[in-house]
């Protein structure tokens, strides 16, 4: 199949090298023409610990001049960038017959959906640990899985059963909302926690009084999004801090760097659900406003 990844970040690398192991026809789409040359010369560079390294020779194209026809076109920009990548779909002949995957995290993007034209679209949740090291290099920071639902028309699962390599693997789901919102819960507690104490997620589970915050956190989403705070959520939240151990999340990441991260997305999507019920959340409000402070002194 010909995928197209649209944006070479972390996890779009990841999964252009993922797609290429197994045998498809990988374009990454990228913002800069520095970037589409970087991995057309070198190709992209996978990199797993503690010392696993492979090529993969893909193609890339800057998305604008990007002339082919994919039949998926998996979309790794942050949600902030989503506007501007949705316009491209919505105007650009080549996507109009594509399946269209996004992999955002938080929930912010699934309202702006609804105005694509495609029949056939898909919202997943990666729940991977990636960190990119260059244009065309990438680090496989954590292993967890992708899970994805129909959001609009059909959902091919025979395809995307094959799609397995090692414990790396595509789930297709029913239920949409459940999968964003177990997800959302995970974000809601690890990428704000870990962006003000600038720690990995493994610390999360490590340092008893982050894991005392965490499970604040954890409990104030649930209540905001109506979901029992049964032992098997909270155990998922510390799955993925366990399994993404090593992995500075991306929020950390866009901090770190100075870049805006995706808050909005998370704890602001998860405020004003809190306002519109009328409920008080202080440990969300708190986390909140730290990371817009944090966004501010860039
Ligand atoms: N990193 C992780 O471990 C995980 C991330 N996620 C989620 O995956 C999504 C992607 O995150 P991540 O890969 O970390 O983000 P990155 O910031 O690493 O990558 C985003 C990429 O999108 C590119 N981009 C921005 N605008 C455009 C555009 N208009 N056209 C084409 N490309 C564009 C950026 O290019 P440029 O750099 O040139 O601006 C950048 O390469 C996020 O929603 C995140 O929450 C989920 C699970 C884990
Ligand atoms: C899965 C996890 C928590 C990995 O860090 C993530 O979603 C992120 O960093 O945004």
């Amino acid at each position: 199949m010909k995928i197209a990844i649209v944006g070479g970040g972390s996890i779009g690398l990841l999964l252009a090298a993922f797609f290429s192991e197994e045998g498809q026809d990988v374009t990454v789409c990228t913002r800069t023409a520095e970037q589409a040359d970087a991995i057309n010369a070198h190709g992209i560079k996978y990199q797993a610990a503690p010392d696993y390294s492979k090529i993969h020779r893909v193609s890339a194209a800057r998305v604008d001049a990007y002339r082919e026809v994919p039949h998926y076109a998996i979309i790794c920009v942050k949600q902030h960038r989503l506007p501007e990548v949705c316009s491209v779909l919505q105007s650009s002949p080549i996507f109009r017959d594509s399946t269209l995957l996004f992999i955002q995290n938080g929930m912010g993007h699934v309202d702006t959906l609804r105005s694509l034209p495609q029949n056939n679209i898909l919202v997943g949740i990666v729940e991977h640990g990636a960190q990119k090291e260059n244009h065309h290099e990438v680090r496989h920071t954590g292993k967890g899985k992708i899970k994805i639902a129909s959001f609009r028309g059909g959902i091919d699962k025979a395809f995307w059963g094959r799609m397995i390599t090692g414990s790396f693997r595509i789930e297709g789901k029913d239920r949409l909302e459940f999968i964003m919102k177990e997800k959302l819960v995970v974000n809601s507690v690890i990428n704000p926690l870990t962006s003000l104490f600038r720690v990995q997620n493994g610390d999360i589970e490590q340092n008893s009084f982050l894991t005392e915050l965490a499970k604040l956190l954890f409990k104030e989403t649930c209540s905001i999004l109506g979901i029992n705070e049964t032992t098997d959520a909270w155990e998922h939240v510390l799955r993925v801090c366990r399994s993404t151990a090593e992995n500075r999340s991306s929020m950390l990441i866009d901090v770190e760097e100075g870049r805006q991260t995706e808050i909005e997305a998370i704890s602001g999507y998860l405020l004003k659900l809190a306002e519109g019920k009328g409920m008080d959340v202080p440990y969300t409000r708190f986390v909140y406003f730290g990371i817009k402070a944090l966004e501010r002194k860039k």
